[in-house]
């Protein structure tokens, strides 16, 4: 029997890790073709340097590339030879005209479907990979039938991502569900059973859940959603430990004991950066308002605000501790990327809390293990619209932590990179002027040794004696 053949347009966080992990578990009965029309990603993945840093994925990039995976631009040819194309684009927040600030800007996906309509010579599965506005399975639909030629037709699913960054390839080698959502009539069911094969390659049957498509498209703004506001609720609580002597950590422990609640996602944190749980709730926010449901809008909205002043609660506690002034003191920042294990720097906290230090003019040293210095450099300037040149006088981007950390006033921990907790922070305390400060935004280190070398120890929810 021929391969089912795959196409999945946008090769970016998302495309590529999943296609790269459908590929080397279909083996010689799917061939998956990855397309985008940015070539120098495309070139990237076709290289020994992978557009994207992510545990495990260059191995299993090298198994297949090459025999059952490829990485291309020529669009149209992959959609032509396609049985089912994923749309795997982004959908960033919108930043002009109706919607600004909140609602989701789909016209990548708008443009995928009139590629997809206008290349197509037979009939098509259409997969929304993409998070996506409730209804977009509806515009996609509506496109594809008023743009394709005669006879073609096409079969609308919704299969959303639950992938997380730096743990992209376990989540999807063992994912705790895949989603499928399509429409109620044979045909539908017909092509959810299409794709729910593709998946079955590895993924357990009674971990595909099937739902009609606005569940679907729902349920994935749902889940990040409900996760984000964990993290809002238990960084609302570090701020009352902090003022209460309760330890942020132990309340943690204590309530993630309760099988109802579980002890997952309650790490107290600066905040929480990535590109989807900001733009997911707005996009959520954006639904309920316009849907006249402005309660509903206003809790939502409400861990995103938390969010932003716990980023700014913890760069004022920087400032106030370093005596009310950080002007011309070096301040070490570890970590640029917005969690572990990867480069991306998407709605990093670790962005706004450098850009409200530099607002006060302290000098930056930035380390982080997989963040490049173009990269970093392209953040903060994108923060410092009419004084990027502050960037250059003010911050400094360093490959050896400890050239970082050399003759700082202060190191702000704003990633929760493993390294950092082998660091031998006695060597740094002893460049430092004092008193010498560090600032844990992620609760990674050991406050009481560090203490005891000397250093003045501030962290999240907690009080450090
Ligand atoms: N990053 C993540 O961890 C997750 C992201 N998602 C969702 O997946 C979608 C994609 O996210 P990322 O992969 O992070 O985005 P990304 O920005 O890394 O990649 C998107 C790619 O699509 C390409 N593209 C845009 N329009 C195109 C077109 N018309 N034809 C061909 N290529 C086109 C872009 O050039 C880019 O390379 C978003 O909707 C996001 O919300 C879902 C789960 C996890
Ligand atoms: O739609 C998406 O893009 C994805 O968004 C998140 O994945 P991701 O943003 O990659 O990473 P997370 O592990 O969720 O972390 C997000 C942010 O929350 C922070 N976080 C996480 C957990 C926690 O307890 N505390 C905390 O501050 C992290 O440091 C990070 O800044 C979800 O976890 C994925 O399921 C989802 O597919």
């Amino acid at each position: 029997m021929a391969p089912t053949n795959i196409c999945c347009i946008g090769a970016g966080y998302v495309g590529g890790p999943t296609c790269s992990v459908i590929a080397l578990k279909g083996g010689d009965q799917v061939k998956v073709t990855v397309v985008d029309i940015n070539q120098k990603r495309i070139a990237a993945w076709n290289s020994d340097e992978l557009p994207i840093y992510e545990p495990g994925l260059d191995e299993v990039v090298q198994q297949c590339r090459g025999k059952n995976l490829f990485f291309s631009t020529d669009v149209a040819g992959a959609i032509k030879a396609a049985d089912l194309i994923f749309v795997s684009v982004n959908t960033p927040t919108k930043l002009y005209g109706l919607g600004k600030g909140s609602a989701a800007d789909v016209k990548y996906i708008e443009s995928c479907a009139r590629a997809i309509a206008e290349h197509s010579e037979g009939p098509k599965i259409v997969i929304e990979k993409s998070t996506v506005p409730a209804r977009t399975a509806e515009t996609l639909d509506r496109i594809l039938r008023a743009n394709c030629k005669p006879g073609i037709t096409f079969e609308i699913l919704s299969n959303p991502e639950f992938l997380a960054e730096g743990t992209a390839i376990s989540d999807l080698m063992s994912p705790d569900r895949v989603l499928i959502g399509g429409s109620t009539t044979p045909e539908g069911q017909k092509a959810i059973q299409a794709l729910s094969a593709v998946y079955e390659h590895w993924v357990p049957k009674d971990r595909i859940i099937t739902t009609n498509t606005w569940s679907s498209e729902l349920s994935k703004l749902a889940a990040n959603a409900f996760l984000a506001q964990r993290i809002s609720s238990i960084n609302a609580m570090s701020a009352i430990c902090e003022a209460t002597e309760a330890d942020v950590s132990e309340v943690a422990r204590a309530i993630g004991k309760d099988s109802r609640l579980g002890a997952k996602f309650l790490q107290a944190s600066v905040g929480f950066g990535g590109s989807c749980f900001q733009k997911d709730i707005l996009n959520l926010v954006y639904l309920a308002d316009s849907l006249n449901l402005h309660e509903v809008a206003d809790y939502w909205r409400q861990v995103v605000i938390l969010n932003d002043w716990q980023e700014r609660r913890f760069s004022t506690r920087i400032i106030k501790a370093l005596f009310n002034t950080v002007s011309s003191k070096k301040i070490c920042i570890l970590g640029f990327a917005f969690k572990k294990n990867t480069g991306d720097t998407r709605e990093s906290a670790a962005i706004y809390v450098c850009q409200h230090l530099m607002d006060e003019g302290a000098q930056l040293a930035i380390y982080d293990p997989k963040v490049k210095a173009e990269q970093i450099d392209l953040d903060l300037k994108s923060v410092s619209q009419g004084q990027e040149d502050r960037v250059d006088r003010l911050v400094t981007v360093h490959s050896d932590p400890y050239e970082a950390m050399d003759g700082a006033h202060a190191v702000a921990v704003l990633t929760e990179w493993d390294e950092f907790k082998t660091y031998d922070f006695a060597k740094v305390y002893a460049t430092m002027p004092k008193p010498a400060f560090l600032f844990d935004g992620r609760n990674i280190l050991d406050h009481a040794a560090l203490r005891q070398m000397g250093f003045e120890i501030e962290a999240i929810g907690k009080k450090i004696h």
